[in-house]
């Protein structure tokens, strides 16, 4: 184990962020010595990032707190051209209209992480569409694209594995490599930044960017990519099987956020404290080692520290009382996730298959069906075994709701309006 002595690079390391770094002594020198600019790049091509990028932005966060600068890029320009890394196929082509959308949607999450400001170490948030869109197209091609081999660029891991199964890459995308590169010389150029951060599916991009630095600027820029987040049985972090992990509560309630990091497989709570929470190491050691029912106690502390980091201290607190409520004393929680029905549909007798899968507890009436026959689903705490039967106003609560349950974990209120 290398031992830093910046105390970013250190905070880094210890935490379970570093996979690879283009010159990590020579980084080291630089953070420990003055204050380094450093960026990430987000594309714009949801509304909301999701858990995956969340280790991109706790980087940023240990950035800042190390009294360094963040650059938050929103890939304004980039998101036109679609980042073809690791891809198997082209990403659709998004209109402007959806591109601005999305980048609304997204750049709200890093105020939770970041703090924004005119200060020596303040955060600064950036649109590469600034400065990619007016390019000139003659200009940019005996500027830069002159800097760059087809013959390298083709080598690169990130897009091998198309070409190597023959599938198309189109031209459009092979750009993709030049943009990201530009970008890179264009903030240092603005603004001093000197590294570029990302997940290690980023790091041809970024060491693109380096050459070109040192070409047209005759600077050392700096690469450091963290390892892409897989969970212990080898799920692409972020991703469930009912959809992304979303970090706009406008997509995924506080009290799903919770639950998502409170069925932490066993043996993830570890490195998911380390780089998730701020929790001192020691105490993560300990809860780490926990065993048994006590490893849900360490997984509840994740949770709660997770949510509080994203959505506030307080929404942590009622996420981990509702779910409390909810499998402790199998009550109801008033912040489990509520699907309105229109009353007359209500009324007409909604079946109970098809309100499972409008509160998202199954994902097709085939899979809530196998459920309600398997004995796993439950209205008002009480099971049921017959997938015809229909919800009535029989079923509803004296606050107006019906609580549909499946197996032990998955909650959501039904409430007619
Ligand atoms: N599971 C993960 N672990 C670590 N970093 C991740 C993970 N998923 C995405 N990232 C990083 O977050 C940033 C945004 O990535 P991107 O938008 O490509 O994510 P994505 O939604 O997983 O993409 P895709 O559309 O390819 O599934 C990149 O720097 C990427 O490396
Ligand atoms: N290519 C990055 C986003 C990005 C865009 C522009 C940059 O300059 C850097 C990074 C991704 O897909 O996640």
């Amino acid at each position: 184990m290398t031992s830093f002595k910046s105390d970013f690079l250190h905070v880094l390391q210890e935490r379970g962020f570093i996979h690879q770094c283009s010159d990590m002594e020579a980084l080291d020198e630089l953070a420990r010595t003055g204050t380094v600019t450093a960026y990430i790049g987000f594309d714009c091509t949801a509304r909301s990032l999701h858990v995956g990028s969340l280790v991109q932005i706790m980087m940023l966060r240990w950035l800042q707190k190390a009294g360094h600068r963040p650059i938050t890029l929103m890939g304004g320009g980039t998101t036109q051209i679609g980042d073809p890394s690791f891809r198997d196929e082209a990403r659709p082509l998004l209109s402007t209209e959806m591109i601005e959308q999305n980048k609304e949607g997204i750049r709200r999450v890093f105020d939770r992480f970041l703090t924004f400001g005119d200060g020596a170490s303040d955060a600064v948030m950036i649109d590469n569409a600034d400065w990619l869109l007016g390019l000139n197209y003659v200009e940019f091609l005996r500027d830069v694209g002159r800097h760059f081999s087809v013959n390298r660029m083709l080598s690169f891991e990130a897009v091998k594995s198309r070409l190597e199964r023959d599938q198309s890459l189109s031209f459009l995308e092979f750009n993709y490599m030049l943009l990201q590169a530009y970008d890179f010389v264009e903030l240092y150029r603005r603004h001093g930044c000197r590294l570029q951060m990302g997940g290690s599916d980023q790091w041809g991009n970024i060491v693109n960017g380096i050459d070109l630095g040192r070409r047209m600027e005759e600077v050392e820029l700096f690469a450091l990519t963290s390892p892409l987040l897989t969970t212990s049985s080898g799920a692409k972090m972020g991703k469930t099987a009912s959809g992304a992990v979303w970090l706009n509560a406008d997509m995924l309630k506080p009290y799903d956020y919770w639950q998502y990091w409170r069925n932490t497989e066993d043996g993830d709570v570890g490195r998911f404290l380390k780089l998730f929470t701020e929790l001192p190491l020691d105490e993560i050691a300990r809860l780490a080692a926990l065993e048994g029912q006590e490893l849900n106690d360490a997984k509840k502390v994740l949770a709660t520290e997770t949510t509080a980091l994203l959505h506030g201290r307080q929404a942590a607190e009622e996420a981990a009382e509702t779910a409390r409520r909810t499998f402790e004393e199998g009550q109801f929680g008033e912040g489990l996730p509520t699907v309105e029905i229109g009353s007359g549909e209500f009324e007409a007798g909604l079946g109970l298959l098809t309100a499972m899968v409008r509160a998202g507890l199954a994902s097709s009436n085939g899979e809530a069906r196998r459920a309600v026959s398997g004995g796993a689903v439950r209205i008002n705490d009480v099971a049921v075994a017959d997938p015809k039967r229909a919800l009535t106003g029989d079923d509803l609560t004296g606050d107006g709701v019906v609580k549909l349950s499946m197996g032990k974990k998955k909650h959501a209120l039904i409430r007619p309006s």
